[in-house]
């Protein structure tokens, strides 16, 4: 039995004997035995992966947590369902499209990220042929064996899959992802014999830290000129930065299930680089709207340090990505983020948010995802109203 396995085995175990403890009458204990008894055939299939098999074990660790946890009190399962007022919708919108050499693109991209958080981007200066060459790279990598990913040292093992925060069915998204460091993504040691990989990442990281870096002079320009606030240059860090690379597996039970659950990004602003399947959604006028995808942009995001930074003017806004259950997609994600130490500060004379630093935040944000599985992120920051 690998040490995987192992460890999970004694997680479960644990909440099983939580679970024991707090039950009160015969019919709850009868349930705690057949739960032992699930236990025992969910890792026993988790045993019998094949360990050629791509795929992570999404549905027995989705099937596990959702049996495993189901008996505790809500405030011992650690978790809190994901509680978005949002009313569910289908139809799709078209994000404005925002030619960078346009002479007004400037003016667009600032009324943008104050009524949508999200733009997309042509004219970005980023070849179709070091996007294509990506994406090849991404598909081969997730080809990879299961065990490869988790457990090899490939990209300095940042591989995630199903669950990130707490044991919560309802927080648990059908993706696995890389998450690298922009400082890491040179490292030889990092890629084994994916050499290829290596000259791609570096060359398309480098290509998206100088689009991030001009997105944000010109939304930081605007902040001089208009009215003084936000008085420092972002100070950012490829310790801090980093690339997630996504791939969303088709998902058999669709219906109940995210490929990624509703969030707002913690850094200053994200780049996306999806495909076509499509399946990203944001929440606009508390309704989700699905993003119709578009193979000649880049889709961008304002993420909640510069809400805080611009005092609320640019929106962070809420999005998550619908599984599907027919077709796999793959999405690459850049976030743009300043050293941890760099005060995060709207200079304004009325702030919404007190300062804080990134370092803080972020620690913030850890702590509520441990503690509850949900991020709670700028709210905990705002200055008490009298
Ligand atoms: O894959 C997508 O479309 C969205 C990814 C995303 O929101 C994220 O990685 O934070
Ligand atoms: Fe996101």
């Amino acid at each position: 039995m690998n040490l995987r396995i192992i460890i999970k085995l004694m997680d479960n175990l644990a909440a099983n004997y939580i679970a024991f403890c707090y039950s009160s009458s015969n019919q709850i204990k009868v349930a705690f035995l057949l739960e032992l008894i699930l236990t025992a055939v969910s890792y026993y299939s988790l045993e019998m992966l094949d360990s050629a098999s791509a795929e992570p074990p999404l549905e027995s660790q989705y099937l596990h947590i959702k049996h495993s946890y189901s008996f505790l009190p809500t405030d011992q399962s650690n978790c809190q369902a994901a509680s978005s007022p949002a009313v569910e919708v289908e139809f799709e919108v078209q994000l404005p499209v925002i030619d960078l050499e346009a002479p007004e693109a400037a003016i667009a991209i600032r009324e943008a990220s104050s009524k949508w958080g999200f733009f997309q981007v042509v004219s970005h200066g980023i070849s179709g042929d070091l996007l294509q060459r990506m994406r090849k790279e991404q598909v081969k990598l997730f080809s990879k064996p299961f065990e490869k990913k988790s457990n090899s040292g490939l990209l300095g093992n940042s591989y995630r899959w199903g669950s990130i925060g707490g044991h919560c069915a309802a927080n648990f998204s059908w993706n696995e992802a890389f998450h690298v460091p922009l400082n890491e993504i040179s490292n030889p040691t990092f890629y084994g014999e994916m050499i290829t990989l290596r000259e791609v990442m570096m060359e398309f990281s480098m290509a998206m830290s100088k689009l991030a870096r001009s997105l944000i002079e010109i939304l930081r320009d605007d902040q001089i000129q208009d009215s003084n606030q936000w008085p420092t240059p972002l100070n950012c860090d490829d310790k801090t930065c980093f690339l997630r690379l996504n791939r969303y597996p088709s998902c058999p039970i669709s219906d109940d299930m995210l490929g990624l659950v509703p969030h707002t990004d913690s850094d200053i602003l994200t780049i996306l680089y999806q495909d076509e399947v499509g399946g990203l959604q944001l929440l606009r006028d508390s309704k989700w709207v699905t993003v119709r995808p578009n193979l000649d942009t880049l889709i961008v995001n304002i993420g909640d340090l510069l809400q805080a930074l611009s005092n609320d003017r640019y929106k962070s806004i809420e999005h998550r990505v619908v599984a599907n259950q027919e077709l796999e997609r793959y999405s690459i994600a850049y976030f743009l983020c300043p050293s941890l130490d760099s005060v995060i500060s709207s200079g304004r004379q009325a702030p919404v948010y007190r300062d804080f630093t990134f370092g803080e935040y972020r620690a913030q944000v850890r702590r509520d995802v441990n503690m509850t599985g949900q991020k709670v992120g700028l709210p905990r920051f705002r200055v008490a109203q009298d």
